[in-house]
């Protein structure tokens, strides 16, 4: 048996920081992989998709240069086997320099192998027993897939294994108008496949406000994507060398050369012996954590996506930040405390933070909203890119933002404005003084911020 300070299974977004802090206060630390360091976000998510969003984009611009009085002589090829190499450069640089630093860091032993709970304080690898007082679990999710009727008889692809394709499909269709689904498909569209989207619910992005939906799905369809919504009983079957799609309801089949299932993710919790722990898990498979990100047993805490808290890498990162902050610098640092911010990446991105308009009308609030579209900012004037709006849910009685979301070039960056003046709980009437700077997207936000009316 090898005695730790500390142990956390997941080199994910919180399991190596929080592996450093632990080190860095003198403590003897076990991290755990099984597979790469770096987790999802560096080997299978955020950095490979917005390396290939940057080819994806590089194609549609130079498809638009003579908008801009730009011409190129001859025609577009997407060669996809080095697009593929430049997100596989990304992720080795990125993983080899997390390794490096991890195994040169004293104090910390980089541990290679499934991890499994033998009893609270035991963790079995392989042949070997290691032993804690505390034991931080950060093992992620993966892609969930539905068990639709012919699954058996195709190929699919997921997030995971659709990042190192080589050749681009005839046709993709995929299956989630979510995150993962959208990305793709503007993605594999503006690389010049045929792409249809298979969504069960009425809208792409369902989680948004309509009015944002609608915009989304205004911004895909006007690159030629196919958009199915509505489709309930989705079935699957081969035809040739082809993958149909059927829905019960009416929305044509679609016959695909690949199919990309993009319909959620799932913990990495089936495979932990977290009943030998006694480790409480929701209905979803989630970790139970409280506001201290512990769990229901003494000594063990959940951080990430496995504990169903947000599903980004931000999040994760800020459940270490919210641990090491408690554990080792005497601090009361909260859950509770976190505003809820993501961005999509189509092009232009949707930036978010906090409530939808429906979600604050769905807790009783006094909602005033402002809207504008991006056709009404200069800077998208001037770069040509006037496709999308911003919206502001604002509480008239408190005077406090409550959400906002930017559809639109530069949202991503721009809805940081939001994020901060929400972190600092700043009343929207003090927002419309501030002197933004011309020409940006976020010189609007006092003009928009303006137009909030109660209805
Ligand atoms: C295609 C895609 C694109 C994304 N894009 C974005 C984006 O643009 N922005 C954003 O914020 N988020 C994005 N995300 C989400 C983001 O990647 C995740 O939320 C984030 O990586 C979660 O980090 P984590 O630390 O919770 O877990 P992970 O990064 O998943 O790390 C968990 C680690 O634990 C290991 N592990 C699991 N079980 C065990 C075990 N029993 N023993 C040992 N090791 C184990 C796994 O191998 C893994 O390395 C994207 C995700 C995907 C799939
Ligand atoms: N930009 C980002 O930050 C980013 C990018 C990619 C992924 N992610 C993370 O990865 C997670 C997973 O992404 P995702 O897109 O797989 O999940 P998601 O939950 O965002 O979207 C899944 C979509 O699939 C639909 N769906 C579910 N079951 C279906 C079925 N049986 N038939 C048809 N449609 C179905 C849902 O209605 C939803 O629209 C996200 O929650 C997010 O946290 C983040």
């Amino acid at each position: 048996m090898k005695t730790f300070d500390a142990i956390i299974v997941g080199a994910g977004q919180a399991g190596p920081s929080l592996a450093g802090r632990f080190a860095g206060a003198g403590m003897t630390v076990a991290l755990i992989e099984r597979k790469f360091v770096g987790g999802t976000c560096v080997n299978a998510g955020c950095m490979p998709t917005k390396t290939l969003v940057a080819s994806a984009r590089t194609a549609h611009v130079i498809r638009r240069g003579a908008d801009y009085g730009i011409h190129t002589n001859g025609g577009l090829l997407t060669d996809m086997a080095a697009v593929e190499k430049r997100a596989a450069t990304v992720i080795n640089n990125a993983r080899n320099s997390l390794t490096t630093w991890l195994t040169s860091t004293d104090g910390i032993s980089l541990i290679r192998g499934h991890a499994r709970f033998e009893s609270e304080k035991t963790i079995r690898v392989g042949d070997e027993m290691l032993t804690a007082p505390r034991i931080f679990l950060n093992v992620g999710a993966r892609p969930a897939i539905p068990a639709f009727p012919g699954l058996s008889d195709i190929e699919y692809l997921t997030s995971t294994s659709i990042i190192h394709l080589t050749a681009l499909p005839r046709h993709l269709a995929i299956i989630g108008g979510g995150y993962i689904g959208l990305e793709f498909a503007q993605m594999y569209r503006r690389f010049g496949t045929e792409v249809s989207i298979i969504e069960h619910g009425p809208h792409l992005a369902p989680r948004e406000d309509d009015d944002i939906c609608q915009a989304i799905g205004d911004v895909l369809s006007a690159e030629g994507i196919a958009i199915h919504t509505n489709a309930q009983d989705i079935r699957l079957s081969k035809r040739g060398e082809n993958i149909r799609i059927s829905t019960a309801n009416g929305n044509p089949e679609v016959e695909a050369s690949h199919l990309l299932i993009a319909t959620g993710r799932r913990p990495n919790t089936d495979d932990l012996g977290l009943e030998n722990a006694g480790v409480a898990l929701d209905g979803k498979g989630y970790i139970v954590v409280d506001d201290h990100l512990s769990t229901n047993v003494d000594g063990i805490w959940a951080l990430g996506d496995c504990n169903g808290h947000g599903a980004f890498t931000h999040t994760s990162y800020n459940d270490f930040e919210i641990v090491a902050a408690n554990l080792l610098d005497g601090e009361d640092r909260k859950l509770s405390e976190r505003i809820p911010a993501y961005a999509l990446y189509i092009d232009p991105p949707l930036g978010r933070v906090g409530m939808t308009e429906k979600e604050a009308r769905a807790k009783g609030r006094s909602v005033s909203t402002s809207t504008m579209p991006m056709s009404r900012v200069g800077r998208a004037v001037e770069k040509g890119e006037t496709q999308g709006l911003m919206k502001v849910v604002a509480d008239v009685e408190t005077g406090q933002i409550l959400g906002a979301a930017i559809l639109g070039v530069e949202g991503d960056e721009a809805i940081h404005g939001f994020i901060d003046a929400m972190h600092a709980r700043t009343p929207y009437p003090v927002l419309k003084w501030a002197v933004p700077i011309h020409p940006t997207v976020s010189e609007l936000i006092p003009t928009l911020l303006g137009g909030l009316k109660s209805s």
